[in-house]
């Protein structure tokens, strides 16, 4: 019986989340009598030694996946699991993505001490969010909003709501699914007002390319619609250079049988937006298509045409 080790980051959602992941794979072995055991290793990223500064300042891109991937390229684990929105868009040389899982709630959630929608929050509220693409869409939705940093893992940033004064915080639906503290959501962001990042929701299981064994039980595991709605997502992220500190957002949908979807059969709605982050810009454009990459190239070069790159220099400084 072969024994495959699992690494992973410390946090609590990472921690929370690898074990589903594993929960998942346990039961798929059961199921194919694969003949497979699980071990997890911590391994201590880069990016969760330095919590507390704004990630944007320090080059973000990788920062809680570079580790990792050493260790699997050594072999002293087989495989990881990473929050798709952290992953960097390019793998290391010999390294893939085994498995996407079929994907929890995209959307950001507003978790909130002084009214239960973002329309209800009072005039001039204190709103904690670090990721410019949130605040950019909260801006321009709500332009009266005081948008603050805030730093830390889910739950340092849940006590940080009560700690620290704000109204409300923002934070991605699905960590909290994942966590279980979906009861302190109080309302969703819907898709048209905010966008989310790039791969939110969906995780990304990363192995050796020459590792059959370990492939061969991850595409059991792979859910085809998530896999190709992701692709076209980091497609358009990986066509505007984007990383995870800019002020981007995307999101893939497959078809469906609903009245007005204008999608076609078999097709990809895909919306990308590039904003300032005060949110006096925000450019938007939707295309469909079928293929996931040439759809993500082409949603960007619609927003290259409006701008998006004077926008993105700009922030990137
Ligand atoms: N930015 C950090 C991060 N990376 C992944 C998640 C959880 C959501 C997901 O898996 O997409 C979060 C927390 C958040 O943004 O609120």
């Amino acid at each position: 019986m072969r024994t495959i080790v699992v690494g992973t980051r410390q946090s609590q959602l990472a921690l929370t989340q690898t074990g589903q992941v594993i929960n998942a794979l346990k039961q798929i072995c059961e199921l194919q009598a694969l003949p497979f055991q699980f071990e997890i290793r911590k391994i201590l990223t880069k990016g969760d030694q330095i919590l507390d500064v704004t990630l944007s300042k320090v080059g973000g891109k990788g920062l809680f996946v570079k580790e990792i991937e050493q260790a699997m390229m050594d072999k002293e684990i087989d495989l990881a699991v990473h929050s798709m929105k952290d992953m960097p868009s390019e793998l290391p040389e010999g390294l893939m993505t085994g498995a996407v899982p079929r994907r929890v709630d995209p959307r950001d959630a507003l978790i909130s001490r002084v009214g239960t929608t973002l329309d209800e929050l009072p005039q001039g509220a204190k709103v904690g969010t670090s990721s410019l693409r949130r605040a950019s869409q909260l801006k321009a939705y709500r332009p009266d909003l005081h948008i603050e940093s805030i730093r830390g893992n889910i739950d340092s940033r849940l006590r940080k709501l009560e700690t620290e004064g704000f109204d409300a915080i923002i934070l991605a639906a699905a960590g909290l699914y994942r966590m279980g503290w979906e009861d302190r959501i109080t309302s969703f962001l819907p898709v048209d007002i905010c966008l989310p990042a790039v791969g939110q929701g969906a995780l990304g299981i990363e192995c050796r390319e020459e590792d059959e064994e370990v492939r061969h039980l991850l595409s059991l595991y792979n859910d085809p619609d998530t896999a190709a709605t992701v692709a076209a997502e980091r497609s358009f992220l990986g066509s505007l250079n984007g990383g995870c500190q800019v002020p981007i957002g995307a999101f893939a949908s497959l078809h469906n049988k609903e009245w007005g979807d204008e999608t076609p059969e078999g097709g990809i709605r895909l919306t990308g937006m590039v904003g300032s982050p005060d949110g006096t810009v925000i450019l938007k454009e939707t295309a469909s298509g079928e293929r996931p990459h040439e759809l993500g190239e082409q949603v960007a070069e619609m927003l290259r045409s409006r701008g998006a790159e004077e926008i993105l220099s700009e922030v990137r400084g």
